[in-house]
């Protein structure tokens, strides 16, 4: 087994949806061995793709597989971790449990669950699919250095993490990364959009924007140099760049971006004080 951390610890999901499922693939990837992997959702045929593709046990309802569990994760909609956390707090122990729903506070999750000390709240993102997530991890004090340690094998499983001592930067956090990924296809498909006005093929379009944020990414990532610099280098003066980013200055491209994902680290504020009133 490749993660030591989690050897024989027992997971469970409630909620077997698109991040769930990105996050059990990169957990069996990681040798974590399906049989210790255990799955609740309403939906049985989310279910049945699970057990087929990873051996995984699954129920359509809260169980005593569910409540021998290490840890539990929760992957609902924040809309329905209100009632899910109603029906957990009957077979609540001593388990870790994670979140992964946008809002939710880590406190009124712990209140749902009868003062449950134990809660993590992560804010991964759809990269994860294919092991390129990255995930904002806040703990709440009494969690002990073991499940933190757990917790962040588990979200290392499909990418990299951020640990974040404050819980309301979890909210902006939210805004960069766990929507981020929809932000740079908007922008992609703005750039297919183009290439094909300006006559190029979808699939060529398609090919050039995909592979010039791939690249460019990577560029960022790999050089010492600061994002802005890598910039400026592509922008010669009285260029194509510079006739392009001219353009977008002019239209407050780059203020309509932080008011964008101010907005969405509002809305995050919000569905947190909107479900965590509800008593
Ligand atoms: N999709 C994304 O990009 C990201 C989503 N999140 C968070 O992850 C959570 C899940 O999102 P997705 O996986 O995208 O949603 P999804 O809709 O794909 O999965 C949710 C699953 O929960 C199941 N479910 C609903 N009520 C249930 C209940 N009472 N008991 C058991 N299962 C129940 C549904 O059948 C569904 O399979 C959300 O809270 C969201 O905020 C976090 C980061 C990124
Ligand atoms: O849009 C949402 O609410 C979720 C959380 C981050 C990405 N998707």
């Amino acid at each position: 087994m490749r993660n030591n951390q989690l050897n024989g610890t027992k997971i469970a999901f409630i909620g077997g949806g698109n991040m769930a499922t990105a996050l059990i693939s990169g957990l069996c990837k990681q040798g974590v061995e399906g049989s210790n992997i255990h799955v609740i959702d309403i939906n049985s045929a989310n279910l049945a793709q699970l057990q087929t593709k990873f051996g995984v046990s699954t129920a359509l309802q809260i169980d005593a597989q569910l409540t021998s569990s290490n840890v539990i994760v929760l992957a609902v909609k924040p809309q329905q971790m209100r009632e899910v956390a109603a029906q957990l707090l009957p077979h609540i122990g001593k388990q870790l449990i994670i979140s992964i729903a946008a809002g939710i506070r880590a406190l009124d999750l712990s209140r749902w669950l009868g003062h449950h000390p134990a809660i993590v709240r992560t804010m991964p993102n759809t990269p994860a699919l294919i092991n390129q997530g990255i995930t904002g991890i806040y703990a709440m004090p009494d969690v002990d250095l073991a499940q933190r340690e757990i917790a962040d094998a588990i979200l290392s499983a499909v990418g990299s993490t951020v640990w974040i001592a404050d819980e309301a930067l979890i909210d902006p956090v939210t805004a960069i990364s766990g929507s981020g990924p929809a932000y740079v296809f908007y922008f992609i498909e703005a750039m297919q959009k183009a290439a094909q006005e300006m006559g190029l093929s979808t699939e060529q379009g398609t090919q050039l924007a995909i592979a010039t944020f791939t690249g460019a990414s990577q560029l960022a990532a790999l050089s010492a140099d600061p994002v802005s610099v890598l910039r400026e280098r592509v922008t010669s003066k009285g260029g194509t760049t510079h006739a392009a980013i001219t353009s977008m200055d002019h239209s407050g491209i780059a203020a309509a971006i932080v008011t964008a994902l101010k907005a969405a680290s509002d809305r995050g504020r919000e569905l947190g004080d909107e479900f965590g009133r509800q008593e």
